[in-house]
């Protein structure tokens, strides 16, 4: 059952401008889509230049705009549910520039019940089938870390207390003799039901916004990684079996090399192009046959999903894209996009 390759996916945020920028071909066999980027020669460059003038980009599938969440939640996050239900570890990404749709593919939107993203949804999920399933006893515990500027933070600190993202408690890595990761101040907090882990992902996302001041907009800048960990045991038998699903909402994936910022900015810009930067060269070792060393080491993130990424783990990202015309910024197109074989 468990399928050993990353699958990435993209959704098209819904634009009400025209737009002529893109098309997607979903190819006959339905093995993927092709999402085409055409970027009209810039007649200031010169009737003469090699600029090109179309970009393919190859994913699994692309959700066009019209694409709705319960959609995107069958399709994407419930095969790697039923992968954790299954004993395996999962991890779901949403990555693309800020305001493409990350965290409402992963959270969701506050104004329609249909809005819920893949949080809400995979919650629901999880809890209807532990009920559904008298072979075994399932308990459930979340954890929430927000990474920023490499800087661990819990996100399920119940204090109300944090007006700024310092404020919550500062989550550091610590590795055993083993080599296992052992996150210190990270709380994980059981919840025996559907609304209880509900309350914990309200409780998170609040402090994550609290924590946000019109100077700090840390959650555009900062990777969120909200984690289920289940835990089943057979009715009578010793055994547990335990399994982690890490839902991922990324930092905005824009370049800054070119807009001329400076200080924090910068700074804030270096560690996600950085951090971004070594996730890729992680996905890419992994996707990679025969690759021994996997350089899980270089950052915060890649060392907690260490052991949920690869291998029997699901992996699957899905690259948001927000098709206006002033974004098709060839210079500053994403820098993780993975063309599946
Ligand atoms: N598929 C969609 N359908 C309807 N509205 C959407 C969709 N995707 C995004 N939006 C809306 O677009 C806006 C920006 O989306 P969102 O906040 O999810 O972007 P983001 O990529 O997470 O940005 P950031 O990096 O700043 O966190 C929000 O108001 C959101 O509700």
């Amino acid at each position: 059952m468990v399928k050993q390759t990353i699958q990435i996916y993209s959704r098209i945020k819904p634009t009400k401008k025209i737009t002529a920028v893109y098309s997607v071909d979903d190819e006959e066999n339905r093995v993927g889509s092709t999402l085409e980027f055409v970027v009209p020669r810039d007649l200031a460059d010169g009737f003469i230049n090699n600029k090109k003038e179309s970009y393919l980009f190859r994913f699994q599938k692309v959700f066009d705009q019209e694409a709705k969440q319960e959609e995107v939640f069958e399709h994407i996050a419930k095969p790697v549910a039923d992968n954790v239900l299954a004993g395996y570890n999962g991890t779901i990404f949403a990555y693309g520039q800020t305001g493409s749709g990350k965290t409402f593919t992963i959270t969701g939107g506050a104004e329609r019940y249909s809005d819920r993203g893949i949080i809400p949804r995979t919650l629901s999920y999880l809890y209807q089938h532990f009920s559904q399933d008298s072979s075994k006893v399932y308990t459930a515990h979340i954890s929430y870390l927000e990474i920023y500027n490499e800087v661990g933070y819990d996100l399920l600190d119940p204090r109300h207390e944090a007006s700024r993202l310092e404020d919550l408690p500062k989550v550091t890595i610590m590795e055993d003799e083993d080599q296992n990761i052992h996150l210190k101040n990270l709380s994980i907090q059981q919840s025996a039901n559907e609304e209880e882990a509900l309350n914990l992902l309200f409780l998170g996302d609040t402090n994550r916004m609290i924590a946000e001041t019109p100077m700090n907009q840390a959650s555009t800048r900062s990777h969120c990684i909200f984690t289920v960990h289940v835990c089943s045991r057979e009715p009578g038998s010793s055994t547990l079996r335990r399994s982690k699903l890490h839902l991922v909402d990324l930092a905005g994936s824009e370049r800054v090399g070119k807009t001329g910022v400076g200080g924090q900015l910068l700074t804030e810009a270096k560690y996600i192009n950085l951090s971004l930067h070594y996730l890729e060269q992680v996905i890419i070792a992994l996707s990679e046959k025969n690759r021994t060393h996997i350089p899980y080491r270089n950052s915060m993130m890649t060392s907690v999903l260490r052991d949920s990424l690869g291998g029997n783990c699901m992996t699957t990202m899905i690259a948001t894209v927000s098709v206006d015309k002033r974004n098709v910024d060839v210079k500053a197109s994403p820098t993780l996009i993975i063309h599946p074989s």
